[in-house]
């Protein structure tokens, strides 16, 4: 495990940026092709927007990119709140990827019925063999979840490398979610962390003793892969340990 601690969040953008860049033209170069899941909510998206940009933009081959998104929210694709729409806005759109290579979750199903078809559409994409995805971005919240693995669901618990429907109590709703089967077969996984309001978190995440159930973003632990952290010093300011 690697951590990327900067002071300010556009250092943080810049080197997460880079390393996506170089991860992307490592498997294009030895695979042919760069598959990644998204992570939402507000977090990612100046990465979005730096990777769109004139500063990285020709860095690529984004032909060769494949977009899924480690969760959705039970939302239409037109809805603030839809993680793909913010994709869409800040990444897709300005860099003019062909729809084929986007992968969002169809949340006009029911939401058990759209996890089992992005599951198959998954499956569809790596041949049924292992779905291995060259690079799992994640955020986390102050409450320790990432993806949609939220604290006391029956989820973090599923030993299936798959994506399921999860009711959140807390959010009086349903998510799609990776589950962390699925998110540790990656070959690499990087966090994108900003902010004091995450410091306990992050804390307790990568110093304080397994406790999944109100942790759950401790279950992340790449089998066969590369595991990054790239915080703010705000994010890192509650650690023991500092930039390794
Ligand atoms: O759909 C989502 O909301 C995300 O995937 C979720 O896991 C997010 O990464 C954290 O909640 C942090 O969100 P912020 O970046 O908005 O703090």
């Amino acid at each position: 495990m690697k951590l990327h601690i900067s002071p300010a969040t556009t250092e943080v953008l810049h080197e997460l940026a880079d390393y996506f860049v170089a991860a992307a033209n490592q498997a294009i170069a030895a695979h042919g092709r760069f598959t990644v899941a998204l992570s939402g909510g507000s977090s990612p998206k100046k990465l979005f927007e730096l990777l769109a940009s004139d500063a990285f933009k020709d860095q690529l081959d984004w032909t060769k990119v494949y977009f899924f998104f480690g969760d959705e929210r039970n939302v239409p694709h037109t809805d603030p709140q839809s993680n793909y729409l913010m994709a869409k806005t800040a990444l897709f759109e300005p860099l003019h990827i062909d729809a084929a290579q986007t992968f969002a979750v169809d949340t006009s199903l029911p939401p058990a019925q759209a996890a089992e078809a992005y599951t198959t559409a998954i499956n569809q994409h790596f041949n049924s063999e292992q779905a291995r995805f060259d690079l799992i971005l994640l955020g986390l919240g102050d409450n320790s979840h990432t993806a949609s693995l939220f604290p006391h669901t029956s989820v973090l618990h599923d030993k299936s490398a798959s994506v399921q429907d999860v009711y959140v109590e807390e959010l009086k709703g349903h998510r799609i979610t990776f589950t962390a089967p699925l998110i540790n077969q990656a070959r690499a996984v990087a966090f994108l962390v900003f902010g004091e309001d995450k410091a306990a978190a992050v804390r307790h995440i990568l110093e304080d003793k397994e406790d999944i159930d109100n942790f759950p973003a401790q279950l992340i632990a790449p089998t066969d892969g590369d595991l990054h952290w790239f915080l703010d010093t705000a994010a890192a300011s509650k650690l023991d340990q500092q930039a390794s």
